[in-house]
């Protein structure tokens, strides 16, 4: 395959085309609409990544569906207790559910990916004025890649990404995007009540007190990201997004496209996009914090010939760093004699050191500190 045996050709510059990427501002939408029909060396991923696309039930998908709960009955007494035990199950094989009756209306789901679609619509001139990846973690930050000059090949999609929380990190207002503003003000808000919900159910399936989570400081830090993963010529040399975990708790709204896989065993599982649902899944600090009762999950996005772009609206929760000199490590209550604790304590500035500064491909946290 010429391709990939371009990629570990000796004179091949990457890094130069990596900047020259960066730099043109142009983002994958832009590239994919300037006509090409054959991707970038930089986007291409290894033989190995590539084969991994390509088994069998990976592009046909298997018959497997993540679980779908139910939340109306979160205020239900008497049936409040299932649901905790539908999460605990799920959370604890899957690392991944869907939820309906969250208790969004639908016409804000449909108002924030539109909004987000708007977004990556604008014109290169609109957009490329914003195209920054200087500030890290606090403001506004659109660019192509987070994590592009820290991963061993860049992916397909760009991204806007808007820190929510704590208040020293946190946008200032008028500094997100006015054609996407007041719906992702929204979308905060009503992302971080089904978080809160979440986080009770997450807490009693442990068999800890309901706020445990919620008084560690769990809705404390917040940021929303609204990806675009657009058309791409060739989706067998690349992925829309790498395959990775994620840190917290994580609450994803996606459009009609599809594409999002998680690992199940040695199976990818397509995560079939479901109107009016939301795709939850947990990430390394509560696996840690569970001692292993939760699981984090690795996940990718395939990337597509469809001419409609995949947007996908994600909401990320994690402690805050008003919690720097405090300790994490699994809960007190979740140990004894017979279970004790699977990782050493640490920081979150540790967590979100080690977190941030590598790139989506590189080894987890939950390898760093498992004892
Ligand atoms: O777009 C998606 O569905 C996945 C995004 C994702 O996994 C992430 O941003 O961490
Ligand atoms: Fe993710």
């Amino acid at each position: 395959m010429a391709a990939a045996a371009d990629h570990a050709t000796p004179t091949y510059d990457r890094m130069k085309e990596v900047k020259e990427f960066d730099e043109s501002k142009i983002g994958v939408k832009g590239l994919a609409e300037s006509g090409i029909t054959s991707i970038p060396r930089m986007f291409i991923h290894s033989p190995e990544a590539l084969s991994d696309l390509k088994k069998p039930n990976s592009q046909t998908c298997t018959k497997k569906t993540i679980p779908l709960i139910d939340l109306s009955h979160f205020n239900s007494p008497t049936e409040r207790h299932q649901l905790v035990e539908q999460m605990r199950d799920a959370t604890s094989t899957w690392g991944f559910f869907q939820v309906i009756n969250h208790g969004i209306p639908k016409s804000v789901l449909d108002e924030t990916i539109n909004a987000i679609k708007a977004f990556h619509d604008q014109p290169h001139e609109v957009k490329s004025k914003l195209y920054n990846r200087e500030k890290e973690r606090q403001g506004v930050m659109y660019s192509s890649n987070n994590d592009l000059y820290r991963a061993k090949a860049a992916s397909w999609h760009d991204s806007l990404t808007i820190w929510m929380a704590p208040e020293t990190r946190r946008a200032k207002e008028e500094d997100i995007p006015e054609v996407c503003r007041k719906q992702i003000v929204a979308w905060e808000s009503h992302s971080t009540k089904v978080a809160e919900a979440l986080l009770e159910l997450l807490s009693e399936g442990l068999g800890v007190e309901a706020e445990r989570f919620k008084d560690l400081g769990f809705l404390e830090g917040k940021l929303v990201v609204g990806h675009c993963y657009p058309y791409c010529p060739q989706p067998d040399l690349t992925v829309g997004i790498t395959s990775h975990t994620d840190s917290g708790l994580t609450v994803l709204l996606q459009n009609q496209v599809g594409g999002l896989q998680v690992k199940h065993g040695d199976e990818w599982v397509d995560v079939e996009p479901i109107p009016g649902a939301l795709t939850v899944n947990i990430g390394d600090f509560i696996q840690i914090i569970s001692n292993d009762n939760y699981v984090s999950v690795e996940h990718r996005v395939l990337a597509k010939t469809s001419k409609e772009p995949r947007i996908s609206v994600v909401a990320f929760f994690n402690v805050g760093t008003q919690a720097d000199s405090d300790y994490f490590g699994p809960l007190p209550e979740l140990l004894s004699p017979d279970k004790p604790a699977l990782y050493r304590k640490f920081t979150v500035p540790e967590f979100n050191e080690s977190f941030f500064s590598k790139g989506l491909d590189s080894k987890s946290f939950i390898q760093k500190v498992r004892l």
